[in-house]
């Protein structure tokens, strides 16, 4: 796609990305059971936080999942910082379409309503127009999507869009294989990374 075919459509991952998940998992963790171990944001190893707690003891997958599956937990989420501005700019820029993409967990209920409200709070009702949500983003036609789940996997074995991985504390210590590229926060040069797929 970009300029030849049209306008940069770029797809914007919601928890991690846009929306501190990690952060208040831990916070509301440690709130709800403090007498219990946890998994610091330091010692934070792969995507699935529930696969973390369960390798530290059966039954805190369960205790975790409870966090997260709360009603109010995803409307509590801190922004990431730089995002809501990268964000704004972003849907300002000529020709560039952005779209949030997000999963819904399994276990919907709160989740769904939640994102959405989380969207409309934080970014305004323009950015409710161009939520996505789909458990796969595979079949999502765009040039770029930022992510910070390190694998993305679907029904699409040849995506159209670029993976860029969003650093996350569950996977600044992937390595990536040339020539895939990573965004280390908002603060970093995201814009150079639209031009650059504009020129391809
Ligand atoms: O350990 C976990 C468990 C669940 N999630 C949830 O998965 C999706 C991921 O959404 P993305 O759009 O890929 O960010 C979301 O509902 C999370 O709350 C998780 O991220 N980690
Ligand atoms: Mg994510």
């Amino acid at each position: 796609m970009g300029s030849a075919a049209g306008p940069l459509r770029v797809l914007v991952d919601m928890d991690g990305v846009l929306a501190d998940f990690e952060g208040a998992v831990l916070r509301e963790f440690r709130a709800r059971f403090p007498a219990e171990p946890r998994v610091e944001l330091a010692e934070r190893r792969g995507f699935s936080v529930r696969e973390q707690y369960r390798n530290l003891r059966e039954d805190l997958e369960a205790k975790v999942a409870s966090v997260y599956e709360s009603p109010g937990f995803f409307l509590r989420l801190d922004p990431i910082p730089g995002a809501l501005e990268a964000m704004k700019e972003m849907i300002r820029m000529q020709d560039t379409q952005v779209f949030i993409c997000t999963s819904p967990l399994r276990k919907y209920e709160h989740c769904i309503v939640e994102k959405y409200k989380w969207v409309e709070k934080h970014l305004g009702p323009e950015f409710v127009e161009r939520i996505i949500l789909t458990r796969d983003k595979t079949v999502v036609a765009a040039d770029l999507l930022f992510d910070d789940k390190d694998t993305i996997q679907g029904a699409e074995p040849n995506p159209s869009w670029e993976h860029i991985l969003f650093t996350c504390c569950h996977n600044r210590h992937v390595q990536l294989p040339a020539p895939r590229r990573r965004l280390l926060s908002w603060a970093d040069n995201w814009k150079a990374i639209l031009e650059s797929k504009r020129r391809q």
